[in-house]
């Protein structure tokens, strides 16, 4: 059993302070998300924990264990277990698909099998998650949808395994079909691995289809409100200012 802890973080952007003292515990195996309006600091909260060097900690503390990994580099803390999927991934040009899935899948199995096989598993688990094989012959993300880049984000998630994973907006830009396939690799993934997951979305579906253990509203840098799934239906119902003025 992990926990990630977060205590009273403080986040500045440019010189202004975004995240305003946000505490959270996520145990292995639990599901948290964060909803809020936009602008209310969740992209800055996800990239702040990675350990983005624009988003300057400036009070607070981030404990994997009771391990102290606030000022860890980025590559030392997905190490450690930590697993970002961005909101916009970037264009890596240059970079083929395939050859960054392999080394992803050699560093957490080891290279004990030959070329053809791991990309023959790769190809395989690429299909799973409805990702053609074109895809994988061209650059990272170069020209992919939207819901092409959700649904290989989750395919690294897949082969990653992370302790935990933070999952900005994985629902958006993807279709029916989609947003059924993640949520399965999502709960697949924690069911093999016991992998504990915070999930910014906008959107209860994908909460609902995984079983989202807690809710919590970000508005304007704080955490206003905690609850179970009754709180995202609150907010469907009523829209944030509802949500938050109770
Ligand atoms: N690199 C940056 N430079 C300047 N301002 C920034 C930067 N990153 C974030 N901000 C500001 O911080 C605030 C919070 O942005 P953030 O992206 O964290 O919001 P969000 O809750 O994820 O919004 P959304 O739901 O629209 O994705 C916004 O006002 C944004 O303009």
């Amino acid at each position: 059993m992990s926990t990630l802890k977060i205590e009273d973080l403080h986040v500045e952007v440019e010189g202004k302070e975004i995240i305003k003292g946000i505490s959270l515990e996520i145990k292995s195996g639990e599901v948290h998300a964060i909803m809020g309006p936009n602008g209310s600091g969740k992209t800055t909260l996800s990239l702040a924990i990675m350990g983005h060097p624009k988003y300057k900690i400036t009070k607070g503390r981030i404990l994997l264990d009771g391990e102290d990994i606030t000022n860890l580099e980025t590559d030392q803390k997905v190490k450690k277990g930590l697993f970002l999927a961005f909101q916009n991934p970037i264009e890596i040009s240059g970079v083929k698909l395939s050859t960054l899935l392999v080394a992803e899948y050699n560093r957490v199995y080891g290279s004990n099998e030959s070329v053809t096989q791991v990309f023959s598993k790769i190809t395989s688990l690429s299909k799973s998650v409805g990702i053609a094989d074109s895809l994988l012959n061209r650059g990272v993300f170069e020209g992919f949808s939207g819901g092409e880049k959700k649904r290989v984000e989750i395919l690294q998630l897949q082969i990653l395994k992370p302790k935990f994973a933070i999952l900005d907006e994985p629902d958006s830009g993807v279709d029916v079909d989609g947003l059924k396939t993640i949520s399965d690799v999502i709960k697949k993934v924690k069911e093999e691995n016991n992998t504990g997951y915070l999930i910014i979305t906008h959107y209860r579906r994908i909460l609902d289809y995984v079983n989202a253990d807690k809710i919590h509203v970000l508005y304007k840098g704080r955490i206003v409100a905690s609850g179970s799934m009754e709180l995202a239906k609150l907010i469907d119902e009523k829209g944030y200012e509802g949500v938050i003025k109770q």
